[in-house]
C-alpha cells in the first residue's frame, strides 16, 4: 500500500519570502531552515492555521483552545511536516511543539483507508517519561472524538490488561514509553497491536530518550516499521552528539530551529542563590511566601529520599504540597499530576522525572532546591514555568561544594543573554582556579556528555551509558527510571536498616507454625533478600522477572531486533542482588550443603522484622491496614509473608 505524505499545497504561501515571515515572528528569533535546505524543496512557513489545511473540525477546536494563530515552531513544522518531510524540530520549552506534529498527524491519519480489525495504529509518539505520554494522550483526546480517531496510551507501571483491551478495540494512535511499547507487541503472541500499518512515527524529547539508554528499544521499534514511514523527532535541546543517531532514523530531515539550539526560554526570569544547605529549607519558605499567592510552584530535587524528606518539612510548616518521583508507584503518581495540573495542589516536589514536557498553567515558579547536574536538565526544569507567553521565574540553590555545576548555570545565562550574577561567576572562577592548580583541565558547558568539568568523564559516561543498558535489558528499568540505581541502593540500605531479631529456639517440629516461624530455610538469607527486592521491584512495575523475560524473549522473536539477548532469569537477577549486598555487607554465603547440614537440627529460628510497608505495592498496603483477618500477602514468587497491623506503636496487635 502505498502512503501518501505530501498534504501542503498553497499557492498563496509560495509567494511568502523568507523576510515577510522573519518580520512577522518574533525579533527575528528564527533560523527558519538549516543550510541549503530551501533547495531541498522545503515549504514556506504558513501565517494562519488555515494555510496548513486544517479541516473546520479542527479549527473550531483550536479557537475553543484559544489558540488564535501558530507559534513560531508551529509556523515552519506544521507545513514541513505537511510536505512529506522527515524533520528534526528543536525550539525553546512551553513554544507549543505538541501541536507542531500532531496536527499534521491527523492529516496524514485521516487520509489513510479506516482501519480493519487486526490493524495496528498508524501513529506512534515515543516519549521519555510516563507522565509527558499521559500528557499528549491528553492533548491527541481534544480533538480525537470530532475527528472520529482513537488513541491509545500504553506506558508502564500500571496494569497492562486496561491496555490491551483498549488497543484491541483497535486505536489509529499510540502514544507510548518505548519499554512497554516493546511488551504490548509482544503481547499474546503479537495478537495485541502491531506495526504493520504504522507510517507516522514522532520521537518527543528524542534527545532524553537516548540519553536514557533507550535507544536499543527505540530502534526496534522504528527499525520494524516501513522504510517509507515519516518520521520526526522533536525537543528543546538537541546536543550535537544527538544528531549522528538522530540522522541514522530520519530519512534527509529539515532541521526547524526557533531560537538557540537548547536554550532557556526568555520568558522565564533565571535567579541563582549561592547558599548553604543548612538555610536552604528557610530560602524556600521565603520564596513560597513570595510566589505562592501567584501561581503553582514545583520544586526539584536529586533524590527520591529527599523529596519525600522536603515534603515532609513543607506540610510541617503547612503546605499543601505532593511529591513525584520514580519510588511513587504509578497510580498514585497519575493522580498526583492530576491533582497538580488541575490546581487543586499547588506545591510540587519532583525529581526530574517531572523535569520534561510537563505542562501546567499558572505554573509561576520553579526552585531548582537541589543544583541539576547537567545542563539539559537545567533547562528542561526551568521550562516549566515561562510558559506559551507567560511570565515565570527559576531560582536554582547552589552550595559552595557544588561550584562545579556553576558553569553550566553561567552558560545558560550567556546563552539566554542574560547577565551572568557576579557571586555565580566567582564561584565559578575559584572552582576553575583550584582545579586548574591541581593540573586538572576545566570546561564549561557541554551537554550530557560534559557536566561543567571534565577528568575521565567520557569514561565515567559510558559506564554509566552500559549499566542503563544492562538494567533495561534485565528488565529492571522503564523510560522513566532514572533514579532507578539509587532506588536499588536506598531499597538495599532500608532494608537493613528494619528492626529485626533472629532468635534460637529449641522446639518439636510439629509446634511450630510455620506462618509465624522461620526455620533455618525461612531464616531469610542474603539471597532470599534479594529475590524478595527483585520481586518488589517488578512487583511495582507489575510485571514478573519471569514473564518480563518471557516477553522480551517474544519481542525479539516477533521483532526482528538482535537476537543475542542474554539468558536472564529472576533468578539471575536475585542473584546479582544478592552478591552486591553480600559484597556491601563484607558477607560469605554458606554453600546450599552446610544449610541442608543445619536442617537436621531440631533447632529452629524465629525471625522477626518490622518493614516500612510505605512503599509496597497499594493492594498489599491497602490489605495489611484493613482489618482482614487472612493477612498472607504474596510478594513475589518465592516468599510469603505475614504482616501484623499495630494501629499504635503500644497497641495489642489487631490480627
Ligand atoms: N498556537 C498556540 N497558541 C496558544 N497556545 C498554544 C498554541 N499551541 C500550543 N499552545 C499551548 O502552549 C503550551 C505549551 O505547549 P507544549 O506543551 O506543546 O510545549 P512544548 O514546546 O512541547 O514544551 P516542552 O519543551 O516543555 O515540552 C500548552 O499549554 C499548549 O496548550
Amino acid at each position: 500500500m502505498l502512503t501518501k505524505k505530501h498534504f501542503y499545497d498553497s499557492s498563496e504561501i509560495n509567494r511568502t519570502t523568507n523576510q515577510d515571515y522573519k518580520e512577522s515572528s518574533e525579533e527575528g528569533s528564527v533560523i527558519p531552515l538549516i543550510e541549503g535546505s530551501l533547495r531541498k524543496g522545503c515549504p514556506k512557513p504558513i501565517k494562519t492555521w488555515a494555510q496548513c489545511g486544517v479541516s473546520t473540525k479542527e479549527l473550531n477546536i483550536l479557537k475553543k483552545l484559544g489558540f488564535e494563530k501558530p507559534t513560531p515552531i508551529q509556523v515552519q513544522a506544521i507545513p514541513a511536516i505537511m510536505s512529506g518531510r522527515d524533520l528534526i524540530g528543536i525550539a525553546k520549552t512551553g513554544s507549543g511543539k505538541t501541536l507542531a506534529f500532531l496536527l499534521p498527524m491527523f492529516r496524514h491519519i485521516l487520509d489513510q483507508p479506516p482501519l480493519e480489525e487486526t490493524d495496528g495504529p498508524i501513529s506512534i509518539i515515543m516519549t521519555p517519561t510516563r507522565e509527558l505520554c499521559m500528557q499528549i494522550g491528553k492533548d491527541i483526546k481534544k480533538f480525537t472524538k470530532s475527528l472520529g480517531l482513537h488513541a491509545v496510551c500504553v506506558y508502564g507501571g500500571t496494569g497492562i490488561s486496561e491496555q490491551i483491551a483498549e488497543l484491541k478495540r483497535g486505536a489509529e494512535i499510540i502514544v507510548c514509553t518505548p519499554g512497554r511499547m516493546i511488551d504490548m507487541l509482544a503481547a499474546n503472541g503479537g495478537k495485541v497491536t502491531n506495526l504493520r500499518r504504522v507510517t507516522y512515527i514522532v520521537l518527543d524529547e528524542a534527545d532524553r530518550m537516548f540519553d536514557m539508554g533507550f535507544e536499543p528499544q527505540v530502534m526496534r521499534i522504528i527499525d520494524n516499521v516501513r522504510p517509507d514511514r515519516q518520521t520526526v523527532m522533536f525537543s528543546a535541546t538537541f546536543p550535537r552528539q544527538m544528531e549522528a543517531l538522530a540522522r541514522r532514523i530520519l530519512h534527509k530531515p529539515i532541521e526547524v530551529q526557533v531560537g538557540g539550539r537548547s536554550v532557556v526560554c526568555k520568558d522565564v526570569e533565571q535567579h541563582v542563590v549561592i547558599i548553604d544547605e543548612d538555610n536552604k529549607f528557610l530560602k524556600l519558605l521565603e520564596l513560597l511566601g513570595l510566589y505562592q499567592e501567584h501561581g503553582s510552584i514545583i520544586v526539584f530535587v536529586d533524590k527520591q529520599e529527599n523529596a519525600d524528606i522536603l515534603l515532609k518539612e513543607l506540610m510541617k510548616a503547612a503546605y499543601n504540597c505532593l511529591s513525584l518521583h520514580g519510588g511513587i508507584d504509578q497510580f498514585d503518581r497519575d493522580s498526583t499530576i492530576i491533582d497538580f495540573k488541575s490546581g487543586k495542589v499547588k506545591l510540587l516536589i519532583a525529581t526530574s522525572v517531572a523535569a520534561r514536557g510537563l505542562d501546567v498553567k499558572q505554573l509561576i515558579l520553579v526552585v531548582n532546591y537541589d543544583c541539576p547536574n547537567h545542563y539539559e536538565d537545567y533547562v528542561h526544569r526551568c521550562g516549566r514555568t515561562g510558559r506559551a507567553g507567560n511570565k515565570g521565574f527559576a531560582y536554582t540553590f547552589v552550595t559552595p561544594e557544588q561550584s562545579r555545576y556553576a558553569g553550566d548555570i553561567i552558560r545558560a545565562f550567556e546563552l539566554a543573554s542574560v547577565t551572568v550574577p557576579e557571586p555565580l561567576r566567582n564561584l565559578w572562577d575559584s572552582y576553575k582556579n583550584k582545579q586548574e592548580s591541581e593540573g586538572k583541565k576545566v570546561h564549561s558547558g557541554g551537554g550530557f556528555s560534559g557536566k561543567g568539568f571534565k577528568f575521565d568523564e567520557n569514561e565515567a559516561a559510558a559506564v554509566n551509558e552500559r549499566k542503563k543498558f544492562q538494567k533495561a535489558a534485565l528488565g529492571l528499568a522503564d523510560s522513566d527510571d532514572e533514579d532507578l540505581e539509587h532506588d536499588i541502593d536506598q531499597q538495599i540500605e532500608s532494608m537493613f536498616a528494619t528492626k529485626r531479631t533472629v532468635k534460637e529456639i529449641k522446639a518439636p517440629l510439629g509446634l511450630i507454625n510455620p506462618a509465624a516461624m522461620g526455620n533455618s530455610h525461612t531464616a531469610i538469607d542474603k539471597l532470599e533478600l534479594a529475590k524478595r527486592l527483585a520481586s518488589r521491584i517488578n512487583l511495582s512495575k507489575n510485571i514478573s522477572l519471569d514473564t518480563k523475560f518471557a516477553t522480551q524473549q517474544a519481542a525479539e522473536s516477533i521483532l526482528k531486533g538482535s537476537s543475542s539477548q542474554l539468558p536472564i532469569t529472576a533468578k539471575t537477577v536475585a542473584e546479582q542482588l544478592a552478591a552486591k549486598l553480600n559484597t556491601k555487607l563484607n558477607y560469605q554465603p554458606k554453600d546450599d550443603d552446610e544449610r541442608n547440614d543445619d536442617d537436621s537440627e531440631q533447632t529452629f529460628r524465629k525471625y522477626e522484622e518490622e518493614l516500612e510497608i510505605n512503599d509496597f505495592p497499594q493492594q498489599a498496603r491497602w490489605r495489611v491496614t484493613s482489618k482482614n483477618k487472612n493477612l498472607s500477602i504474596e510478594l513475589g514468587n518465592c516468599v510469603t509473608i505475614v504482616l501484623i497491623f499495630y494501629q499504635h506503636e503500644n497497641d495489642n496487635p489487631r490480627i
